[in-house]
């Protein structure tokens, strides 16, 4: 991964270089605490030892009685459902990856209707074990299955923690289990049994996703001017500070739609608390050049645009024409003109002092990817350290789970009684 800061420095909010040089101290400091909780495996920090802790072929063990796959079904939220989704939607199968991450009935009865679930491996991943949606449409389709007549216990593996419902629904129908690993919150968990396990279904190479983390993972240092990932991570938290509250987030390649809303909620769950944060915008290039960008370049100047590329992608020629005007297309390509999109963006907004960083891998393929997913956490780790938050908490999201259970009758919780409470003046 590669991270050019140049078109950060100098827009509007301003960053100087020589602001950027005086941080350097803290990160170095943010670092070595980053390596002392790497060393000891702590909370949230173990997530970026997966490189080396994470057992590729423990995972594809566990998954090897599904080699018969047509389909993937993965039922989960959030942290338990992102990562898998990014790998799946960045790399192409012959083994199709669906997911059931939201509670909407109409998409999962569609969903659910469109799958041969005879053909269908069950990945039911939750790493409390205890989370109403994913248990919730793991019940609907264990009964959808059984309606199709198909055994669901030969067809379902679960991936969870040590404890809890999910665990304890393996064991008493003795289901493929593989655990989340130890210390790494869902949305730190891509790079471990919760992020992979789909991707060996399908057939991709886990060991270069891996090796590419890898790769990132040795080039943390103690200056940002040595770390892509830091780069990344202090020059959007400097932003920050001086109030490019917002962070779009713009990936040029219809691979990486999902990879931005993996971040997105990496970069919010993470870096929102104490009044503190950056709000992450998903937009995809070319496409949102033609919607977003007018904001982006025009609007309120709040913002960092981070525009991704791979540098090398399949590509497709664009047939010659002797129509009028489009001459200067044809004999091009579609990847000459998305590249084309990409510089003219980023010349657009810096030309606008509009701050904006490029990151850059090689290609979307499991080692660019694992690069990628490796230098946003270790970058969004870092900002959480420079601004000195409590990185691998999400309690406002707690917050909300307990108000939908007390609401449910699943036990008395104080934050049901806020949303009974809840002020309304109706206009109809
Ligand atoms: O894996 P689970 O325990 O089911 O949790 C799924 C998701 O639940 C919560 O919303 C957390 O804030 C997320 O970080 C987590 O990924």
């Amino acid at each position: 991964m590669r991270t050019d800061i140049g078109n950060a420095l100098g827009g509007e909010p301003s960053l100087t270089r020589d602001a950027l040089d005086e941080l350097d101290a803290d990160v170095a400091a943010a670092h070595e605490r980053i390596a002392d909780g790497m060393d000891d495996d702590a909370f949230g920090y173990a997530a970026l030892n997966l490189p080396e802790t994470a057992d590729p072929d423990a995972i594809r063990n566990a998954v090897a009685p599904f080699a018969d796959s047509g389909a993937v079904l993965t039922v989960g939220i959030g942290g338990s459902a992102l990562g898998a989704a990014t790998l799946a939607k960045g790399l192409e199968s012959d083994v199709g990856a669906y997911f059931l991450d939201n509670v909407d009935p109409e998409h999962t009865t569609r969903l659910l209707d469109s799958l041969d679930l005879s053909r269908t491996t069950v990945n039911v991943v939750s790493n409390s074990g205890t989370t109403a949606e994913t248990l919730s449409n793991f019940l609907v389709v264990r009964e959808a299955m059984e309606r199709d007549g198909v055994d669901w216990t030969e067809r379902t593996f679960v991936t969870t923690g040590p404890k809890g419902n999910l665990r304890n629904l393996a064991e008493k129908h003795d289901l493929p289990a593989l655990d989340v690993p130890e210390g790494v919150p869902g949305r730190f968990s891509v790079l471990s049994t919760v992020g992979l396990a789909v991707a060996a279904i399908q057939g991709h190479d886990i060991e270069a996703v891996l090796a590419g983390a890898a790769d990132e993972r040795d080039r943390l240092a103690g200056s940002l001017y040595d770390s892509p990932a830091y780069a990344y991570g202090a020059t959007s938290y400097a932003l920050a500070e001086r109030g490019a509250v917002t962070n779009a987030f713009m990936p040029y390649a219809e691979s990486l739609e999902t990879f931005a809303e993996w971040f997105a909620q990496l970069w919010a769950e993470s870096l929102g608390k104490d009044g503190q944060g950056q709000t992450p915008a998903r937009a995809l290039g070319a496409t949102d050049q033609h919607s977003q960008l007018q904001l982006y370049r025009a609007g309120p100047r709040d913002k960092l645009v981070t525009l991704v590329r791979p540098t090398e992608r399949a590509d497709r020629g664009i047939p010659e024409t002797d129509l009028d005007g489009l001459s200067y297309l044809g004999g091009s390509s579609l990847g000459t003109l998305l590249d084309a999109e990409f510089r003219a963006t980023e010349a657009s907004l810096t030309a606008a002092d509009c701050p904006n960083v490029r990151i850059e891998i090689d290609r979307v393929d499991e080692r660019g990817l694992g690069e990628l997913l490796f230098g946003m956490e270790a970058a969004c780790v870092c900002y959480g350290e420079l601004a000195d938050l409590s990185t691998f908490t999400q309690p406002a999201v707690e917050w909300g789970k307990k108000a939908a259970r007390g609401l449910l009758g699943g036990g008395e919780f104080e934050e049901a009684e806020a949303v009974r409470g809840k002020e309304r003046l109706v206009v109809e």
